[in-house]
């Protein structure tokens, strides 16, 4: 990624630390008659970057962008990659300057919002990876080059996981408390 945005190639690794975390989970969700049953409600990962198997050919997961939520295709063996919430980190607000905005699509990292639903009939497995900085690490914007055009969006937190955890269970976006 840093490579592809012409950017220090180990910045983004140096922010997951000596101890960097892989954390796998298996989501099994049964089938359930009832119609609009969440499998996973909606949230985005607190993760650096999550890869996901979507097992057999059951849809389930959704994405949500620009106001709409959009099913993400089971092809079959490949693997799904989303960004997670301690990559947008390193997004950055591009201010109004000299009477235009600076160009801000190379720094559009985000971490999409998304949810799953249960199917009717089928069960549905899926496989996530995460991938994530070691949990002492203080984070922040690595490529956060703040200057007249750029200001940072979130302050440096520590142990990102747990908080955003404790967030997602109050119902709140851990991204938006951290939001300077
Ligand atoms: O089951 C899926 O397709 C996605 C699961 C998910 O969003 C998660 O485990 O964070
Ligand atoms: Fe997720």
């Amino acid at each position: 990624m840093a490579r592809s945005l012409k950017l220090e190639e180990t910045g983004f690794l140096n922010q997951f630390g000596d101890l960097p975390v892989m954390q796998v989970r298996f989501n099994f969700y049964p089938p359930s008659s009832r119609t609009e049953v969440f499998g996973v409600k909606p949230h985005s990962d607190r993760s650096g970057i999550t890869v996901l198997l979507q097992y057999r050919e059951v849809e389930g997961l959704q994405v949500l962008k620009d106001g709409a939520w959009y099913t993400v295709p089971v092809i079959p063996d490949a693997l799904v990659v989303n960004l997670g919430d301690q990559m947008q980190y390193h997004y950055v607000k591009y201010d109004w300057v000299g009477g235009e905005f600076a160009d801000n699509d190379k720094w559009d990292i985000q971490s999409p919002v998304h949810r799953v639903w249960t199917n009717a009939n089928k069960l549905r497995l899926s496989f996530a990876l995460f991938s994530k900085p070691e949990a002492e690490k203080e984070i922040g914007p690595v490529y956060c080059f703040i200057d007249e055009t750029r200001s940072r969006l979130y302050r440096n937190v520590r142990n990102f996981t747990a908080f955003n955890y404790e967030c997602f269970q109050k119902g709140k976006v851990a991204l938006e408390e951290v939001r300077i």
